[in-house]
């Protein structure tokens, strides 16, 4: 249940999501202001698109639009962290980072201390609820699982979820798109976002890592050593990568390892990107407290892939290792490692390379 609340500042990207939770929250009476944070510098349309939606969305539903300027911290936390994370050989995910660093945490401290909101809200598609006993606010997965963004808000720590409404958490997204014809709010139709909105933005991620890295070419080798190719940079690769690796072989080739050290690309069969345990750092224990003994979860090693069972072991540094049942496919250091007791998100943290 949604809590009853007097102000809210609701985050919109100028999407349909964000639309339709600013509405459902006016709907029920709430005085909402909307607000754009404008992440992105240079070409691209993305962000004055969605500054320019959002604000029409915000003169439809009859409320006040802030902008907040955040390109520096977007640079400061994602841009050099993912140019920094590629050099490395790891493969960063941006989202989570984003979302802690750049998106929630400035939110609600604007929100409260500049427009004396109670709540933020955004249109995730994720849920909040608070747990007595433990005395915590607990993340759990949208009831629309083909949706549900709960992998990338790992990482919001107590007060940001104490401050935080999530209104589509229990719609569907049909539902949200009836919901948006229904009061004919002008992003109705706007198509799904489909990639990381860098990406959307530069194209690929390929195009994006070229304006900041140089090319430095380097071997191709297999999990022997022997050479295989040349490379030109580590950072156009990723581990479970297969197309585009540039080496002809009868059967398929993926990335195995990315080693910085050596400025190699390790390729082999798909049986060698299989791992069977993996260490995980930054760890945020989002719904339970630290557990000081091994517990048993489902994890998620990527964003689309299945929750598998896993045993997490606290390590006494803070951080876990993950061991899975059964070996994974394509465990990628700097990607989030996300474990579940079936709807509530118990933590996450960050898969750290491999040593
Ligand atoms: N630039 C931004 N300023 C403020 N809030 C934002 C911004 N970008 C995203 N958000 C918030 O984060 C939510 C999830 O963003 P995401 O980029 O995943 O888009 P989405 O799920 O396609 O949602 P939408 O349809 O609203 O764009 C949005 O619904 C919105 O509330």
């Amino acid at each position: 249940m949604l809590p009853s609340t007097k102000k809210v500042v609701v985050g919109l990207s100028g999407g349909v999501d964000s639309s339709v939770a600013a509405a459902i929250l006016c709907e029920r009476g709430d005085d909402v202001i909307g607000l754009t944070l404008w992440l992105m510098r240079g070409k691209g349309q993305c962000c004055s698109e969605g500054m320019v939606d959002a604000a029409k969305i915000c003169e439809q539903l009859g409320i006040e639009h802030k902008i907040v300027d955040s390109r520096d911290t977007f640079e400061q936390y994602i841009i050099d962290y993912l140019v920094a994370g590629y050099e490395a050989g790891i493969t960063p995910l941006p989202c989570s980072q984003c979302n802690k660093a750049v998106k929630f945490g400035p939110m609600v401290k604007y929100a409260k201390a500049e427009l004396g909101a109670d709540y933020i809200a955004t249109g995730h598609y994720a849920r909040i609820t608070y747990d007595e006993t433990l005395q915590r606010y607990q993340l759990r997965r949208a009831i629309d699982r083909s949706k549900d963004q709960t992998y990338f808000l790992y990482d919001l720590e107590q007060d940001i979820l104490a401050a935080t409404i999530f209104p589509l958490g229990d719609t569907l997204k049909t539902e949200t798109r009836t919901i948006a014809a229904g009061l004919n709010l002008s992003t109705a139709d706007k198509p799904e976002s489909q990639d990381l909105c860098l990406v959307e933005k530069h194209g690929s991620m390929k195009t994006f890592l070229d304006k900041y890295l140089n090319e430095r070419p380097g071997e191709i080798v297999n999990t022997q050593g022997a050479v295989l190719g040349k490379h030109l940079g580590i950072h156009h690769y990723t581990i479970g990568q297969r197309r585009g690796i540039g080496v002809a072989a009868p059967e398929p080739l993926y990335v195995v390892a990315l080693d910085a050290s050596k400025n190699r690309v390790v390729v082999g069969s798909r049986e060698e990107t299989h791992g069977g345990e993996c260490s995980v750092d930054r760890v945020n224990w989002v719904s339970i407290p630290q557990p000081s003994a091994p517990i048993r979860a489902q994890v998620q090693v990527r964003y689309r892939s299945e929750a598998v069972p896993v045993s997490v072991i606290p390590l006494e540094n803070g951080k876990v290792k993950l061991v899975f049942d059964e070996p994974q496919f394509g465990i990628t250091p700097g990607q989030a490692a996300v474990w579940y007791d079936e709807d509530i998100v118990l933590g996450g943290g960050i898969i750290d390379p491999i040593s």
